[in-house]
């Protein structure tokens, strides 16, 4: 058994809907299909997602639109019965007027109109072509969440009750994206969590293989939309591709990549549009190689909160009782570089407004008698990640020297979570610079002076 996803570029119109059939259809094993939002047909479209979260905050009939000319597209080109689109018409309606619940619930159960219908219309085409393929609702199949809306997780119960898809001889199409908590309420993953979907049924059938399908043939050492051909990566390990699926790397969530690994269910990562291309493998353990960087990537939107006070750190607890202010801000935090006298937390700027920033400085200049507290924005988390990183000597040296020579400043430097990865600070608008210049320093061969 193969489960398979397919992201939304591989569902975005009729004619992906045809693709996606195709490849399932070269290897009988490819029995769970997870399907996400039809996603942008060109660079400058938008996915259904983004459409259906501007129609339900802006109520804006324009979006809501776009999104029912989207699958009036589809239906009509399939040739699929009108019902469904008078669905979708419905349902959008419904859940975007709705009042019942909270502000984050109702928008839950707009967004995932964009999967559950992307599923239907896909299990009726295949229906209609004489495939033996059923919807598969999340509710009736078990895909139970924990709350928070727009974050959940899988409810660990789920994996009992999912894994009785294993006896099924029909092809099942998921909707990827969403769930149900034990009381029926709508909850969504992260955006970009129709990974997770796939990775948890692949994990509750005990699957042979999970494909990530997409719109690239591999993953690549670096993202193709800043390094023009880069360096394709063939086999990367789960720890090297949580790494960085975490700091930008948008091919696969890094949320996906936990219920396979317990299970070691080996990963792959397609393209739907060249299928037989091998892809990139994601696995537990792969033999080294010369490079000790497999690849690098960049995220931007983080906040520094840096924190100065003269021997700090022989104060006991100080870090705890910092931290322990963030957390009551109901913010998380990324790194904490420190030195002797003073600290820094790295933030996702998201989480900061000027109140809450305020009255975190305030706090720390007179809870923690702090000697300076002050915020900085625009920052990225540039960071490389690599299996070979940890026996490689000089490597840091080599990374700050070909940042260095960009003329950009680097404002933080940490050991990322594992020894497999080194995170630099720096000003988003050094940010691409920096990448092409580390890409050159790690992967373009050394041009050997004559
Ligand atoms: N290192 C990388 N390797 C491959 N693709 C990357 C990388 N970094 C970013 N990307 C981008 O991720 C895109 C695939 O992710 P996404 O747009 O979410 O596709 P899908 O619709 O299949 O989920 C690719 O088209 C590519 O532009
Ligand atoms: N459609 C949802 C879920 C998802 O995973 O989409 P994609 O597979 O296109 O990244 C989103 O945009 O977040």
């Amino acid at each position: 058994m193969i489960v398979c996803k397919f992201g939304g570029t591989s569902m975005a119109d009729a004619a992906q809907f045809h693709q996606v059939k195709k490849v399932i259809e070269q290897d009988p094993r490819r029995q769970i299909i997870v399907v996400s939002a039809p996603g942008k047909r060109f660079p400058s479209d938008q996915k259904v997602t983004d459409l259906l979260i501007q129609s339900f905050y802006e109520q804006s009939p324009e979006a809501s639109r776009r999104v029912i000319e989207r699958f009036s597209a589809i239906q009509s080109q399939l040739g699929l019965p009108e019902e469904l689109l008078t669905d979708v018409i419905n349902e959008l309606q419904k859940r975007v007027s709705s009042t019942d619940g909270e502000l984050s619930e109702r928008l839950d159960a707009v967004k995932a109109i964009g999967e559950e219908f992307s599923a239907r219309f896909f299990a009726a085409f295949l229906q209609s072509q004489g495939v033996q393929a059923v919807f598969a609702d999340p509710r009736d199949i078990g895909i139970v969440m924990t709350s928070p809306p727009e974050r959940a997780t899988l409810h660990e119960d789920s994996y009992a009750r999912l894994k009785a898809l294993n006896e099924s001889s029909v092809i099942h199409i998921v909707p990827g994206f969403y769930g149900y908590t034990v009381n029926g309420k709508l909850r969504t993953f992260e955006r970009g969590g129709s990974d997770i979907t796939g990775s948890i049924l692949a994990a509750a059938v005990g699957a042979e293989l999970y494909e990530n399908f997409t719109d690239v043939d591999f993953v690549y050492a670096a993202n193709p939309n800043i390094i023009e051909n880069p360096i394709q990566v063939e086999e990367i390990t789960f720890r090297e591709m949580r790494e960085l699926s975490y700091a930008g790397f948008t091919v696969i969530h890094d949320e996906a990549l936990m219920p396979v690994y317990r299970k070691q269910i080996p990963v792959a990562i397609k393209n739907t549009n060249n299928p037989l291309a091998p892809g990139t493998k994601i696995v537990g353990f792969r033999p080294l190689t010369e490079r000790p960087v497999t690849g690098l990537t960049a995220d931007q939107g983080f906040s520094i909160l840096y924190v100065s006070k003269y021997l700090m750190n022989r104060e006991l607890g100080f870090g705890r009782k910092l931290l322990q202010i963030i957390e009551e801000e109901g913010i998380s935090y990324e790194h904490t570089p420190s030195g002797l006298d003073d600290i820094s937390v790295i933030i996702r700027s998201h989480y900061l407004d000027a109140r809450k920033e305020q009255r975190i400085v305030n706090r720390v200049l007179q809870e923690l008698g702090a000697e300076v507290a002050y915020f900085r924005h625009g920052l990225s988390m540039i960071v490389l990640v690599g299996e070979g990183m940890q026996n490689s000597t000089g490597l840091a040296a080599r990374a700050t020297a070909a940042i260095s020579a960009t003329g950009a400043n680097i404002e933080m430097i940490n050991q990322g979570s594992s020894e497999v990865s080194l995170v630099f600070g720096v000003l988003e608008e050094d940010q691409v610079k920096i990448v092409r210049a580390l890409y050159n320093a790690f992967f373009l061969p050394v041009k050997v002076k004559s």
